[in-house]
């Protein structure tokens, strides 16, 4: 897992002109699982940089979305959803979280505004109210889902649990309040010239946003367990060579992870169908991704328990120290 180097990435890019009194800086989303943080970031960003799925736990890695204002720019690194550990991978997930919130300008809480809080957003409020010094906005999520009564009842209901500096309901789903929010968090940005050149929405890699487009594609449909099993890695990446231009085609070849042979069934489903379906989804949002043709190429691989196993872990990527 990339570590963030936050100092590196304030570093002024050099021909970069911008007004007198520009804010921009860090923040950060944390909240339970599926809360819709990253549909959250998404929405602000104007493009998907971060996988989403009805499913908790989608996100693993820290991706940076950027969002450009005349004004300001707010670069959103997003979280795994904070939960009690219970695999090593839990653990090392929640410790990059923890590391994540010392170091951005400004922290968003999410509580989604369709479920009653629990013990889950009282555990993470209470994290909170240690990050004494950095600002904390509680975002109200999905406010399309509940009645106005309800959303008024938990912007009352996220006041008591902790001292926010702001409350804002939002959805990224009908973009209630969207721009609200980025006003908020520019607000908390300290000054200072762009960290990103015009038009840059992220700086993860294009293989670790392939992989995760086909990590989405293969949570589709899965059973509930399964999705905490799957990783995937890209092997191998690049342009065709003397594909004729306009007719551009990357290649690339994808390995799809599980932790066991009866999951690897799974994946691959009777005679390959749910495989080749993983493999078309996949392919179509990463043609849109990279603007050219695509060749896919899936293999499943099993990685016994990989999510126990610090070795599979570092070999995966998951290799934040702590
Ligand atoms: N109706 C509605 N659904 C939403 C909204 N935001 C997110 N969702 C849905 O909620 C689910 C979870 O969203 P995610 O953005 O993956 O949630 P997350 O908090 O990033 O989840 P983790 O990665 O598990 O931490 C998805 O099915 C989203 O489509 C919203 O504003 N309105």
């Amino acid at each position: 897992m990339d570590e963030l180097d936050l100092e590196r990435l304030r570093t002024p890019l050099p021909p970069l002109s911008y007004p007198e009194g520009f804010r921009s800086g860090f923040a950060c989303f944390v909240g339970r699982p599926n809360v819709g943080k990253s549909t959250l970031m998404n929405a602000l960003v104007g493009q998907k940089v971060a996988i989403t799925s009805n499913r908790p736990q989608t996100t693993r890695r820290t991706v940076r979305g950027i969002v450009h204002r005349p004004d300001a720019q707010l670069i959103i690194v997003d979280t795994p959803g904070l939960h009690k550990p219970r695999t090593l991978l839990g653990e090392r997930l929640d410790s990059l979280v923890r590391s994540t919130l010392v170091e951005v300008d400004v922290i968003g809480f999410c509580v989604p505004a369709d479920e009653p809080i629990g013990r889950g957003d009282t555990y993470i409020a209470r994290e909170l109210a240690a990050q004494r010094d950095t600002p904390v906005v509680a975002l109200v999520t999905k406010t399309d889902k509940a009645t106005r009564e309800q959303v008024a009842e938990q912007l009352l209901a996220v006041q008591e649990l902790g001292g926010w500096t702001d409350i804002v309901p939002v959805s990224a789903e009908d973009g209630e309040n969207l721009d609200r929010a980025a006003d908020v968090f520019c607000g908390h940005l300290p000054e200072g010239p762009p960290l990103y050149p015009d038009g840059d929405l992220t700086d993860e890699p294009d293989e670790m946003l392939v992989a995760e487009l086909v990590r989405e594609a293969a949570l589709e449909g899965v059973r509930d367990e399964l999705p905490h099993s799957i990783a995937v890695m890209v092997d191998e990446m690049g342009p065709r060579e003397g594909a004729r231009p306009g007719r551009e085609l990357t290649d690339i070849y994808a390995s799809l992870y599980v932790e066991r042979p009866s999951q690897k069934a799974i994946v691959i489903g009777a005679k390959g169908e749910r495989l080749r379906r993983v493999g078309t989804a996949a392919r179509k949002q990463i043609e849109a991704l990279l603007g050219t043709r695509v060749y896919l190429d899936l293999r499943v691989r099993v990685a016994k328990d990989w999510q126990r196993d610090p070795k599979q872990l570092r070999r995966l990527g998951f290799d934040q120290q702590t």
